[in-house]
């Protein structure tokens, strides 16, 4: 399948702050998450897909065409929802809509209404007058229904109460059901990776650690409790206590303790959230 997103070893001095060299592809049908530390450069990575930032050397491309070239259409496929949204505090809800939904030709009026209907958002209130929490809201409910190829989105999440959340979870998945379309994402949200991400893009201090399935990702660590230890190192040991130890090569690890006749009590998957802080450490 062709990429709809395109980075090539793109990198990006700020101050002492140094990002990249970044590649990474996205494909049409997927969500990939960016995830890292704070200030590891996810944002930045964003901004620099949106041309809304220039990397010093590499390149990106959106729907095959470079996103700092003459030719702008690919703008029309891609919903950005910064952080925080700049220039809409003096406008309502409806205000917003009116200006944002004519520009999209494929605006959704019944996922708009649906959405400001399940998070119960006031679109007579001033944007700037609402809670962080139903800024967000409100952002989401002007985002999905412009149904872009491309949805890219720094933190949705962030500022949401637990019941909104699952709401713009399902919202987002329907969304990505109705065709083919791609979503990127940065969160520190495991909830969101858990439920959400086919991908996870891991980042640290403005260096890419891997991209990942998620699926292999969490069947590629787990825990084994033994009754008796054995001298280690283990084949893909990581870490050890008095009877447990954690594995990034379960299949090699059960087969050395199979074969040296040390039984396995119990063995269970590692959470993502520990398998991100692993990487992350
Ligand atoms: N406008 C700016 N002015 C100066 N430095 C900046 C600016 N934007 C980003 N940076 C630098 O780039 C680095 C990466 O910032 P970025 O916001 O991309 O990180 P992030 O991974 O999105 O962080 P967080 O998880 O905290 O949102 C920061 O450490 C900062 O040094």
């Amino acid at each position: 399948m062709p990429e709809w997103i395109e980075i090539k070893d793109v990198s990006k001095k700020i101050d002492g702050f140094q990002l990249g060299p970044v590649s990474l592809s996205i494909e049409p049908g997927t969500i990939t998450a960016l995830v890292g530390n704070n200030g590891s450069g996810k944002s930045t990575m964003l901004k620099m897909i949106m041309n809304l930032a220039n990397p010093d050397s590499g390149e990106i491309r959106v729907l095959g065409k470079p996103v700092d070239g003459k030719d702008e259409s690919w703008k029309r496929h891609v919903t950005f929802q910064p952080q925080n949204a700049v220039g809409w505090n003096a406008y309502t809800g409806e205000d917003l809509k009116r200006l944002i939904a004519p520009l999209y030709p494929k605006w959704d009026e019944a996922v708009f209404e649906r959405m400001i209907s399940l998070f119960d958002i006031p679109l007579n209130k001033r944007f700037g007058k609402l809670s962080p929490g139903v800024q967000q809201k409100l952002s989401l409910s002007l985002a999905l229904p412009r149904s872009t190829d491309i949805l890219i989105l720094d933190e949705p999440t962030a500022s949401l109460d637990i019941p909104s959340k699952n709401l713009f979870m399902d919202c987002l998945v329907e969304w990505m059901e109705q065709e083919d379309r791609a979503v990127i994402l940065t969160t520190h949200e495991t909830e969101d990776i858990r439920k959400l991400a086919d991908y996870l893009f891991l980042m640290q201090g403005g260096k890419p650690l891997g991209h990942f399935e998620k699926d292999i990702l969490a069947a590629g660590y787990r825990r084994f409790w033994l009754h008796e230890m054995p001298a280690g190192p283990l084949p893909g040991e990581l870490s050890r206590t008095e009877n447990q130890l954690v594995s990034d090569n379960p299949d090699a690890t059960e087969r050395y303790l199979s074969e040296h006749g040390s039984p396995v009590i119990d063995t269970k998957a590692l959470e993502l959230e520990e398998i991100i802080s692993l990487l992350l450490k």
